[in-house]
């Protein structure tokens, strides 16, 4: 069986308070978008797994469509299995493509195995892989809040919008990328703000991860200036980054030209 996670990115995101079990609680809403790895499962004598593409930096038993695998194994139960993951989203990217892998290759092993599990089961369990996972389970236009698992379908007026990622190749750990945060309150709901028309969100709906972001890699500051530069109507970080994200209104010609050093990803929404 194969299947092709996808990448998020966040529109809005703030970390709200610091929790008692060291996690925070976060508002953002996180949108599907077309980049994907591809990721193959088939019943075997034994179990494994092989690599292709970008090379992540994580052992074969630590890699999550592997610790899906056992997180499965050991709570729903199943047999053997051979997996290959071909890697495209760049990682520690602000992309989620290491949640995407868990929570396809859990819902690929229930198809797999037959197995009657809820989607409420399933979102529990991608829970326990990472707090982007449980998204991924429905994987639709959803505003988060708490660690990222308490999720509610929104509907966005993003429909025509032309989408252009880049990827500028810094690595953030999502770990330190929290520790350097100081939470806080937001006045007025981000679903309040996104009911506002789009050529007003820049200013409006921010990341609270830019800021500390930004100082310790300046060149991720310039990219998201360089993609308004270029017309974007609204430009931002995704998750802790270092991706950024513009939307615009007309296709952007030759966007890899425009960055290139960089991974570039384009779509209409
Ligand atoms: C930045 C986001 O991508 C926004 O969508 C997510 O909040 C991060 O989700 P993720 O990559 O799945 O993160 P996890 O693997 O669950 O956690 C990595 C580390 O980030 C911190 N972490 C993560 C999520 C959260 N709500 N609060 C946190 O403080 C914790 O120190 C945790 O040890
Ligand atoms: N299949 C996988 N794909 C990507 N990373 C993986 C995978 N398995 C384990 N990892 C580990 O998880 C880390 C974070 O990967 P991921 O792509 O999910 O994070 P991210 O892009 O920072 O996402 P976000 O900031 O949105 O949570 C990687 O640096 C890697 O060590």
């Amino acid at each position: 069986m194969i299947a092709f996670p996808n990448a998020k990115i966040n529109l809005g995101l703030r970390v709200v308070e610091k929790r008692l079990d060291g996690f925070h609680n976060i508002e953002t809403i996180f949108i599907p978008i077309g980049l994907r790895d591809i990721i193959e499962v088939i019943p075997s004598s034994f179990t494994s797994i092989s690599f292709s593409g970008l090379v992540v930096d994580a052992s074969a038993e630590e890699n999550l469509c592997m610790r899906a695998y056992n997180l499965f194994k050991a709570d729903i139960g199943c047999g053997n299995v051979s997996i290959h993951l071909h890697k495209v989203i760049p990682f520690g990217a602000g992309l989620g493509g290491g949640s995407s892998d868990a929570a396809f290759t859990l819902k690929m092993l229930t198809t797999l195995f037959q197995s009657n599990i809820s989607t409420r089961k399933l979102k529990e369990m991608a829970g326990l892989l990472g707090s982007d996972c449980p998204f991924f389970i429905d994987n639709r236009p959803a505003i988060a809040q708490g660690k990222g698992e308490i999720l509610e379908p929104v509907s966005l007026a993003l429909k025509g919008y032309h989408l252009v990622l880049v990827n500028p190749g810094v690595h953030v750990s999502t770990k330190e990328a929290y520790s350097c945060v100081r939470p806080r309150k937001h006045e007025t709901s981000l679903l309040s703000l996104i009911a506002e028309p789009v050529h007003r969100w820049q200013g409006l709906i921010s990341n609270d991860f830019e800021e500390s972001v930004f100082q310790a890699h300046p060149v991720v500051a310039q990219l998201k200036q360089e993609i308004l530069n270029n017309g974007a109507i609204y430009a931002s970080m995704s998750g802790s980054g270092s991706s950024v994200f513009g939307l615009f209104e007309k296709p952007l010609i030759g966007a890899q030209e425009l960055f290139p050093n960089y991974t570039t990803f384009s779509q209409i929404l």
